[in-house]
């Protein structure tokens, strides 16, 4: 999966950070079914709590956006995340016997709150691309492992979670998002962006979520 040609560079600069969060051992765990029940749903109502302040961020990013375009991408990811993927989270909890008002008040584990606080921070403190280089591991992370978990996976009780990922939905989500961010760099930094004094610290940026994404799922698998 590219989903265009900022996240290649992106990902690529981030070198193995970028593999042990795409390929962390939870996520091995729902490829071949070998996750425990415990882990995945702990796991699950941590990413609910998640989703609520990466909505938050996404709706930032319309305030910090340049044009119509933007906001209107922006706008979008937020009623994707609100209104289709947290279902998975909903309806998931709601068999274990977990209500939603359950799952908005449980307590923010400190990986949780280190990663959605530092994707915010880097909304507050920087513009617009700060902002989509912290997002951007997050959702294309999450489309890349769901693609693959999808091709690959065993027959397992985790078939909900990659169906999710690797969905239309969710994919298509990937691609807009991964168009959005070309055309905004393209804006703010020209046609060679890779030489533009900001760009290390962009791409340390997306590195940096990446080490956040590993940390939330090891916080899944050690409680
Ligand atoms: C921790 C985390 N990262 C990314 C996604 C994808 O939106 C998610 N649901 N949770």
């Amino acid at each position: 999966m590219t989903y265009g040609v900022t996240f290649p560079l992106w990902r690529e600069a981030a070198g193995e950070t970028w593999r042990n969060y795409t390929r962390h051992a939870f996520v091995e765990g729902m490829r071949d079914g070998t996750l425990p029940r415990e882990a995945f749903l702990r796991y699950l109502v941590q990413d609910y709590v998640f989703l609520v302040h990466f909505s938050r961020a996404w709706a930032l990013a319309v305030t910090k956006a340049e044009t119509l375009e933007e906001m209107r991408a922006c706008a979008a990811t937020v009623h994707a995340l609100l209104d289709e993927e947290m279902r998975l989270h909903v309806e998931t909890c709601a068999a274990e016997g977990i209500s939603e008002a359950d799952l908005f008040a449980a307590e923010e584990a400190p990986q949780n709150l280190a990663y959605t606080r530092y994707v915010l921070d880097a909304g507050h403190s920087g513009d617009f691309l700060d902002l989509m280089a912290a997002l951007a591991p997050c959702v294309l992370g999450y489309g890349e492992i769901g693609a693959r978990l999808a091709a690959h996976a065993d027959e397992t009780v985790y078939a909900e979670w990659i169906a999710t990922y690797s969905g239309e939905d969710y994919q298509r989500t990937c691609r807009d998002v991964g168009a959005m961010i070309d055309a905004a760099v393209a804006r703010r930094l020209g046609p060679a962006p890779e030489e533009s004094p900001r760009w290390p610290r962009l791409a340390d940026r997306f590195r940096t979520a990446t080490r956040l994404e590993v940390g939330f799922w090891d916080m899944g698998l050690s409680g």
